[in-house]
């Protein structure tokens, strides 16, 4: 951990103008949080300036596996799983994307020969310099959570990524040990608030008026956040986004005014499936998150994927898709 982008995605950043588009002109370099690490999100603010607000979601799919001409084994996996790696890593103008977001089911159900591939596929893209969302979606009573933060969120973890996804179902507290393993090595989590799936509403929705789930999980990020980012030096550069995202569906952004969400006031990254096959546009996310929007990292699986398995394709869907959400600063 600790490291900085790779030569590739600081030729990128030189190049893009993408620091006045999303407002997050950030560089790791200097900021540490109190363990000495540089945190999370000076990296992915990093990533997101360099390469756009862009994660690739890898979802090796059956379906996909098949188009692909792949089979549905662990041989298919980690060919399709190291082409859209190969695709994201290393495109003619560097890393293209802001980071990769493995979805784990997809990987678990080729059991312990899928968690290899896995494996495998995280430590690759830590290589290349590619950040890693684990979609794992886990959530527990406190004392087994931490066992949950030690798979995906520590060190010398065979499954380390730079951040995992987290439920919340059990407590916004019954995640600390996540929240605090992630801070202090430099990683990050990302709390489902309100996603992007219809059945969400009736349990982010519920609660007293004025008091829906989804805004008691924002307002816990926020106050997590504050807390982190207080704990940082920055290194002369103002920190830009604490440890715990929330995820946010792009295809519900619109409800978060509604159920009162100060998303901007999180000062969280934001994540946002939805973004292609769910039917979220570009224009529609940032109608949608407003002042939020420079805070967003839209993530994209089936409709990128889809392009595959040639090179060129996948390329080609990762450039329209950070086009379509690279607008200037005054469109947005
Ligand atoms: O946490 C997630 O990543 C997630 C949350 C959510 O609210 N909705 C959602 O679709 N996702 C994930 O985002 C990805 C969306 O894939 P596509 O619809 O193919 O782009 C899948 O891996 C989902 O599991």
């Amino acid at each position: 951990m600790g490291r900085h982008l790779t030569a590739g995605a600081r030729r990128a950043a030189g190049r893009c103008d993408r620091a006045v588009r999303y407002r997050l002109v950030s560089s790791p370099a200097g900021q540490v949080n109190s363990a000495g690490r540089v945190p999370f999100g000076a990296r992915l603010a990093a990533a997101m300036h360099a390469a756009g607000p862009l994660c690739l979601g890898i979802d090796p799919h059956p379906q996909l596996l098949a188009d692909w001409d792949l089979p549905d084994t662990p041989v298919g996996l980690e060919r399709f799983s190291m082409t859209a790696l190969e695709a994201a890593a290393e495109g003619p103008d560097g890393i293209a994307v802001a980071a990769l977001k493995p979805q784990v089911a997809l990987f678990e159900r080729h059991g312990s020969a899928g968690l290899a591939v896995l494996e495998r596929l995280l430590r690759r893209a830590r290589q290349a310099g590619v950040l890693t969302i684990a979609d794992a979606k886990r959530g527990d009573i406190g004392s087994t959570m931490a066992g949950y933060a030690e798979a995906w969120l520590a060190d010398d973890a065979p499954l380390a990524a730079d951040a995992v996804t987290l439920s919340p179902y059990l407590g916004y507290g019954s995640l600390a040990p996540a929240v605090e393993l992630a801070e202090a090595t430099g990683r990050g989590v990302f709390i489902l608030a309100l996603t992007s799936n219809p059945e969400g509403a009736s349990v982010q929705h519920a609660g007293a008026a004025g008091d829906a789930v989804a805004r008691v999980i924002t307002e816990a990020a926020a106050g997590d956040n504050a807390r982190a980012l207080a704990a940082q030096t920055d290194g002369g550069t103002r920190p830009a986004l604490g440890p715990v995202g929330l995820v946010v569906g792009a295809t519900v952004a619109e409800q978060a005014s509604r159920l009162g969400l100060d998303l901007a006031g999180v000062r969280g990254a934001l994540l946002a499936p939805g973004f292609g096959a769910q039917g979220a546009s570009g224009a529609s996310m940032r109608a949608g998150f407003g002042a939020a929007w420079p805070s967003v990292l839209a993530t994209s699986s089936r409709a990128i994927l889809a392009r595959g398995p040639q090179m060129d394709g996948l390329r080609e869907g990762i450039r329209a898709a950070v086009a379509e959400l690279s607008v200037p600063a005054e469109d947005g």
